[in-house]
């Protein structure tokens, strides 16, 4: 996947915030369908946190209750997580809250992960480990984007806490660390042409038939 984000971010296309709009809006559907009540977005820095952001804006777009946690201070966001916070500020969504004990996780009817994705480096530390224990405590369901945080998502291994998401949302290709993983699987198009799989020599059929996603299993065991 990272060969295939190089290919289409050096070269061929799309660039990376075209495909976070997919990922983010695609992401805000599939919680759409999950919950009408609050979606707490728990966001991170990088290209995970950003499409968790943008997901943000769609969900208040569309009228849900959005509530978003930061694993820092937002002026100390960078990149594309940077740009897409600053679009929502424009929208209702509740933002800044520094502490868990303000997000009103007690009343979600749904947490996004958006923490860490295929990124992770070692243990989950600091305020990006806290909220990977803030997502574990939600009584409701949790969906992550492309990964659950903690996952490395070549080995699927746990370097230390790791998310357990009920649902979880990978982009264009389905990670091998997610093999055997719980939890229900989807796979979002984010709008990556054919040349760029042929350039990664990734021998591709698309699945989506239509579809901005499909769904890979559901509830499998382990
Ligand atoms: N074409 C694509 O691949 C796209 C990728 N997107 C997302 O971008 C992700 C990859 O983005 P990045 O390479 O920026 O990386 P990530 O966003 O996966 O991870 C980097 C972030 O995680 C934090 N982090 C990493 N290890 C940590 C640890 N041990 N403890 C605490 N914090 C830690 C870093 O501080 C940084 O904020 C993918 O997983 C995917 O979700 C989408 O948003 C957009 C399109
Ligand atoms: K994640």
């Amino acid at each position: 996947m990272r060969e295939i984000d190089r290919i289409a971010v050096g070269d061929v296309g799309p660039e990376l915030l075209q495909m976070m709009e997919n990922a983010g809006r695609t992401l805000a559907g599939l919680a759409r369908s999950l919950t009408d009540e609050t979606v707490v977005v728990l966001a991170g820095d990088g290209g995970n946190g950003g499409g968790g952001l943008c997901a943000a804006r769609h969900l208040s777009n569309h009228g849900w209750d959005v509530r978003v946690v930061l694993d820092r201070p937002s002026d100390e966001l960078t990149g594309a997580a940077a740009t897409q916070y600053h679009v929502l500020k424009g929208t209702d969504a509740t933002l800044g809250a520094t502490g868990v004990e303000s997000t009103g996780l007690s009343e979600a009817g749904l947490v996004v992960d958006a923490v860490i994705g295929y990124g992770l480096s070692g243990a989950p530390r600091g305020r990006g480990r806290d909220l990977v224990e803030t997502a574990n405590r939600a009584p409701s369901s949790v969906l992550s984007l492309d990964v659950p945080s903690g996952v490395d998502a070549t080995t699927g291994e746990t370097p230390g806490v790791a998310v357990a998401a009920d649902v979880v949302l990978t982009l264009a290709l389905p990670k091998t660390g997610l093999v055997g993983a719980r939890g229900d699987l989807w796979l979002a198009d984010i709008g990556i042409p054919r040349e760029v799989y042929r350039r990664a020599g990734v021998e591709y059929d698309q699945p989506f038939s239509g579809e901005t996603r499909v769904r890979l299993h559901a509830n499998p065991p382990g």
